[in-house]
């Protein structure tokens, strides 16, 4: 295909325009010298309305503005498939997601050991994104948040049904420490998670290329779906370098080509970047043979190492009204009211997302009698950090949790649990709580169906095939309803449950009992919570499944690099989005510094 005459050239081209794709061109375009292109596959977010307002989250969904992956049967659930929802349109899934600020343990990221990304530094990037907005009734701890970023954070007013949980969670053991989801100190407490929402608003990632950024020297192209990277050896010293990017209309799948004087950076997500990377002919060769693609560098790591976050909620209905905000959104016209309060003020239900308390929690005490726990203690790796063993899930007990809780508001959660009976369109007063599993042992994968850059590659989550993990999140589920049940915020105020039989009844009578007894319930429901890392990781020199060296470069092609969630060797326990827009933050500064004018002079390859 003869593409010269279709060539544009542009010092960077970004190949998504998500999370941190946006964070990326937004932060290169600072320096007016340089020419940036944005390639985003879906629309452009400025007329999506249930972008803009938080509470409309769920209609992006299973529709052109959702990748709409899903994944095939998982074993360790049931070999249930799951349903992948990703934001595609200019700000992916930050335009789409909980919008909570939870940026998880600074040990999580000194544990990747690499140059540049220790905790303290790392929690330097997230800072760096956020302009945090008080409020009086919050506890902030101010030095752990940024002031000048584009992306404005605060903290959620609680409904009361959170207000009681809070308690449940401190009574229970479980600390009430408020900012602790911003500091990254705390393994074991609860507090609150400020949220990407400002003034009714969503915040996103895309806010780093619009609204008050719009600069003369990026463009945005949507409805482009990136297909390749054109990798060719350089002419004098036989490197391969990235030139191109070959480019298909996501619509009429019209192909056009951009040429990168610089780099190219892909920032395409977890699912979609390793895909990227395979159709360019990097990955495992095995693979890239099934779609007779030509290898150009064997990277067996592309598309491996996909970890997650596996969650499951429990349901709980309450007698007691206006505790939940059911309704403020369900019962009778209450969706009309609320709708027209967003739209003419910016205000009430639909202006925040109904997510309510949090916790972070270790289960040692909970799981020292179980012989796998035992077991795994005395034949893991013991790391050792200063005196203190690593646990079986191989994290610091001082320092990281087993998993998070968290609680919903009003009824609502993935689509597997409408079958639960109290609607709340019958005016019920219903609220959640969901366990989180972190540091999951299961790995799953990312690979092509297709060479056709329009086709979503094969995801498989493999979720809970480590009998660890379902040891861990089992025990945490247990929690859960324990602090539900016997907490002193919410003892007694219980009528209903889903799954049925919680304790609310007779006495003894309890269905769920022990941690196995939650077995069948958690392999019937546990889903995603939306945190696909790992897929295009960065490692150590000797290190054969390191795809990106610590400067977020692929490894044995110039000029290319990954810059999203896949770049993450280990999924730290917290949510995506902040380190998602910390990866944006320093991917820019590792490129301002690559071709600062003194790197430059010293013979880096500037390809024109
Ligand atoms: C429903 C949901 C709820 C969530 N809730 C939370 C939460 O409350 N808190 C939190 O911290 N995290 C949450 N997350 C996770 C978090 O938002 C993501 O992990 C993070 O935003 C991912 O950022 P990213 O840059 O890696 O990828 P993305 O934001 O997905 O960006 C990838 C971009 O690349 C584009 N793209 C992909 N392939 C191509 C291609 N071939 N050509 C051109 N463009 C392409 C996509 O359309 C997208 O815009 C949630 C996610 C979802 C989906």
């Amino acid at each position: 295909m003869d593409l010269s005459s279709e060539l544009e050239y542009y010092d960077y081209i970004i190949c998504g325009g998500g999370t941190s794709g946006c964070v990326v061109a937004g932060r290169l375009a600072e320096n007016p010298n340089v020419k940036i292109l944005l390639i985003e596959a879906g629309q452009h977010n400025k007329d999506l309305e249930n972008v803009h307002m938080v509470g409309g989250w769920s209609n992006n969904f299973d529709s052109e503005t959702d990748w709409n992956v899903v994944t095939p049967p998982m074993k360790g659930i049931d070999n249930r498939q799951v349903k992948l929802s990703r934001g595609k349109f200019l700000g992916g899934c930050s335009g789409c997601n909980g919008t909570l600020c939870i940026r998880g343990s600074k040990q999580d990221f000194d544990d990747w050991e690499l140059e540049g990304w220790s905790g303290e530094e790392f929690f330097g990037y997230m800072r760096k994104a956020e302009t945090f907005h008080p409020k009086p009734w919050f506890d902030a701890n101010e030095q752990a948040h940024g002031y000048d970023g584009p992306l404005h954070t605060e903290p959620h007013d609680l409904a009361p049904i959170s207000q009681l949980i809070m308690s449940s969670f401190v009574s229970e053991g479980l600390p009430h420490v408020p900012d602790m989801f911003s500091t990254g100190e705390t393994p074991h407490g609860c507090g609150h998670a400020p949220r990407s929402v400002y003034n009714g608003l969503r915040t996103t990632s895309a806010d780093f290329v619009t609204n008050g950024f719009i600069r003369k020297n990026v463009t945005v192209v949507t409805g482009s779906t990136v297909d390749h990277v054109l990798v060719e050896p350089d002419a004098q010293t036989g490197e391969l370098v990235a030139r191109s990017v070959l480019v298909q209309d996501t619509f009429s799948g019209d192909v056009r080509a951009y040429h990168a004087k610089r780099e190219v950076v892909i920032c395409g997500g977890a699912y979609c970047s390793p895909a990227i990377l395979l159709r360019s002919g990097i990955g495992p060769k095995s693979e890239l043979e099934k779609h007779d693609i030509p290898c150009v560098v064997d990277s067996p790591g592309v598309g491996q190492n996909l970890m997650d976050h596996p969650i499951v909620f429990i349901f709980y209905e309450t007698a007691h009204p206006n505790l939940t905000t059911d309704h403020l959104v369900y019962h009778k016209n209450a969706f009309e009211t609320t709708y027209n309060l967003w739209k003419t003020n910016k205000t009430g239900f639909l202006s925040t997302f109904p997510f309510g308390a949090f916790a972070y929690a270790r289960l040692d005490d909970r799981l020292a009698n179980e012989p796998l726990w035992k077991e795994y203690q005395n034949t893991s790796k013991d790391k050792q950090v200063g005196n203190e063993k690593r646990d079986p899930m191989y994290l610091l007990p001082s320092k990281q949790p087993n998993i998070e809780l968290f609680t919903t508001e009003c009824y609502g959660g993935p689509k597997q649990y409408d079958h639960f009976p109290a609607s709340p369109n019958r005016d019920a007063n219903v609220f959640s709580i969901i366990a989180e599993l972190f540091s999951p042992h299961s790995r799953g994968s990312v690979t092509l169906s297709s060479r056709d850059g329009r086709e979503n590659p094969v995801v498989d989550c493999n979720y809970l095939d480590h009998p660890l993990d379902m040891l861990v999140l089992s025990e945490g589920v247990r929690f859960a309803n324990e602090i539900v049940m016997n907490g002193a915020g919410t003892k007694g105020i219980v009528k209903g449950s889903w799954p049925e039989g919680l304790g609310y009844g007779t006495p003894g009578k309890e269905r769920f009992r022990t941690r196995e007894d939650w077995v069948p319930y958690v392999k019937e429901h546990a889903t995603t919570c939306y945190h696909a890392a790992g897929t295009c990781a960065m490692g150590k020199d000797d290190n054969p499944m390191a795809v990106l060296d610590n400067k977020l470069r692929v490894r044995g092609v110039a000029n290319l690099r990954v810059a999203d969630c896949s770049i993450m060797p280990t999924l730290h326990g917290g949510h995506t989005q902040m380190p998602a827009y910390g990866i944006g933050e320093k991917c820019a500064d590792l490129i301002k510094e690559t071709w600062s004018t003194d790197n430059v002079s010293q013979g880096l390859r500037a390809v024109l």
